[in-house]
């Protein structure tokens, strides 16, 4: 067998910190959200948002909740110029709310997005530059030293224009890009170059991006990474420590979380992580993920199924059916044995009232995401009693007996297997009448009159079937309807007996009907019947009906 060419690569080498605290810290409050959706995200589309869909996807952004925006990289294109103006022009961005501009460090690009932030109330202007071993050899072809020095000029052209600048309070944000191929001695050194010519104060803090701008390693050696950083920094006080996580090995989530154990106080990512090659980090993701450990995410993700379609309008890039918390599937189980646990679980914590979420298979409560519980449980071939049980139940209100629900699974299992799909509800429900409701000959009932005169004397019901060939008046006695006219069927050779009863009503008022399950033993074994009528009575005595034709057909 051909070998994967993996000696073409070289693994990543830990980061020293063996009293690391990390790993003994929860997180237990949400970070600052900052969206890049409209930065990050925009420049990684095939086609870059129209001023209509970045509006648009403000818009969401503030419904949700985000305090911070990253609206474009005004110096790099005329619309994100453009759409910065409409947003400062036209008042569109609430006073609890900042915008945040990216620009890399060259004079004509700082000047121009100084420009772009006239008028705006409050700005974090975002001044980044590589600095990793690689880059600073392939890209840029300097030494630390020269890198540091792009750093520092584009730091103090800001605090410049910054100075200068009436009306708009400038918030500064240093990222050196690529933090995560950047020796970590030289990140904080980069970064201390560049608080001393920003001059942050613990009053006025700049904030300090740590980028995994590619991932590459383990989130734990992420986590070391922000750690170190943290520990070594001088003034740390002096700043707020933001990630920015790329999910290049599929871990961005778990990195985030981790770097926020680590010290991490901000995060910026994406929606649905949409982003540079495999995204940025997802904070949809994050975020139910700390609801769901009981910590506030603040922000509103009431509404998932607009704020996917939003997304997706947008970025023309499609929610995954089992991304985290928001794909369609991720609220439906088909395999038998969840279905079952599904069920019962839910069934569990009606009754027992509890405020607290537990349910086997679901880590959340899909109507806290505007979600509804009737998604949860679908059909195929793959899925048992409990689940097709509870289908029904759902979306015709049947509660079946046990010995019913085995029977009927079969049925399915049967109906889904032949075809090969899933079956919908009406499809389930088609194949359950004619199963059991449509289970009305050769043995008919034409007509039925039950007596019953003192309490201690059994009643007496007098039938009319028909047996497919005649028919005929039967008279039998017993302490119900149903024993009486079972009584009365052995007059025409149908000798069975009565095993199990059920009923229940289904829909109210007119519309009201009853529902009743028997099982019955004769000569070949034991089967289920379902009758439906306006009267109970009757929906007993076709219920026995069903279950003596059922033994026919077979
Ligand atoms: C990790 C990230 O996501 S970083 C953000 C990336 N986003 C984008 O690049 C989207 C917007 N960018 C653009 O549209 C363009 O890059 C522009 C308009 C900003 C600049 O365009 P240009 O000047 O034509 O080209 P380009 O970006 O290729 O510039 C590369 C030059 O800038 C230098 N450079 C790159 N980044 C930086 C930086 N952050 N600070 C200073 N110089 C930089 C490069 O070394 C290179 O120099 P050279 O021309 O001497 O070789
Ligand atoms: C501009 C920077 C922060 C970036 O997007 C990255 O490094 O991924
Ligand atoms: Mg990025």
């Amino acid at each position: 067998m051909n070998k994967m060419p993996f000696d073409k690569y070289r693994a990543f080498t830990p980061i020293s910190l063996p009293d690391r605290q990390w790993p003994n810290r929860a997180v237990t409050t949400a970070p600052i959200w900052c969206s890049v959706d409209l930065r990050d995200g925009n420049q990684a589309l095939i086609e870059p948002m129209s001023p209509d869909a970045k509006r648009r996807m403000f818009e969401l952004l503030l419904e949700m909740g985000f305090k911070e925006i990253e609206v474009g990289f005004p110096a790099a294109s005329q619309t994100d110029f453009d759409f910065l103006r409409l947003l400062i022009d036209e008042k569109l961005i609430p006073d609890d709310v900042t915008i945040q501009v990216l620009t890399q460090s060259r004079e004509h690009l700082i000047r121009r997005t100084f420009e772009a932030i006239k008028g705006a109330r409050k700005a974090i202007v975002h001044l980044y530059n590589s600095t990793s071993e690689l880059q600073r050899r392939v890209v840029f072809g300097a030494d630390r030293e020269a890198v540091t020095g792009i750093a520092v000029t584009g730091t103090k052209l800001i605090r410049d224009l910054a100075d200068q600048m009436t009306g708009t309070e400038v918030v500064f944000q240093y990222s050196p890009e690529s933090f995560t191929g950047t020796e970590l001695d030289y990140a904080v050194e980069i970064t201390e170059a560049v608080m001393a010519a920003w001059g942050p104060t613990p009053e006025k803090r700049m904030i300090v991006n740590l980028p995994a701008t590619v991932e590459m390693a383990t989130p734990n050696i992420y986590a070391d990474q922000i750690e170190w950083f943290c520990r070594h920094i001088k003034d740390r006080r002096n700043i707020i420590v933001s990630i920015h996580p790329h999910n290049d090995r599929g871990t961005g989530v778990a990195a985030a979380e981790l770097a926020l154990m680590a010290g991490g106080e901000r995060i910026e990512g994406t929606l649905f992580g949409n982003g540079e090659r495999t995204g940025n980090v997802d904070v949809v993701t994050m975020a139910m993920n700390l609801m769901t450990q009981g910590v506030d995410p603040e922000l509103r993700l009431s509404d998932i199924n607009r704020i996917i379609e939003v997304s997706q309008e947008c970025t023309q890039i499609p929610v995954h059916p089992r991304h985290p918390y928001a794909g369609s599937l991720v609220f439906t189980a088909f395999s038998g044995s969840h279905q079952d646990a599904i069920k019962k679980g839910l069934s569990a914590l009606r009754q027992s009232g509890a405020n607290f979420w537990e349910v086997p298979y679901l880590p959340v409560d899909p109507a806290d995401l505007g979600r509804s519980y009737e998604a949860v449980i679908r059909i195929n071939s793959q899925s048992g009693k409990g689940g097709i049980a509870y289908l029904l139940e759902q979306e015709f209100g049947l509660i079946l007996p046990r010995a019913l629900q085995v029977e009927f699974a079969q049925v399915v299992q049967r109906r889904a297997d032949a075809s090969g799909k899933e079956l919908s509800a009406a499809e389930i429900w088609k194949h359950f009448e004619e199963e059991f409701l449509k289970a009305d000959h050769p043995v008919s009932l034409i007509s039925h009159k039950f007596e019953h005169h003192g309490e201690n004397e059994d009643g007496v019901m007098t039938a009319t079937v028909e047996n497919g060939v005649s028919r005929h008046t039967v008279k039998g006695r017993g302490n119900g309807p149903i024993d009486a006219f079972i009584d009365g069927l052995k007059a025409i050779g149908i000798k069975v007996q009565l095993v199990d009863y059920h009923e229940h009503a289904v829909g109210r008022g007119a519309n009201a009907k009853a529902v009743a399950y028997v099982e019955i033993t004769g000569r070949d074994g034991t089967l289920s019947g379902v009758g439906m009528d306006e009267d109970i009575v009757a929906a007993s005595l076709k219920a026995v009906i069903s279950a003596i034709n059922r033994r026919e057909r077979r």
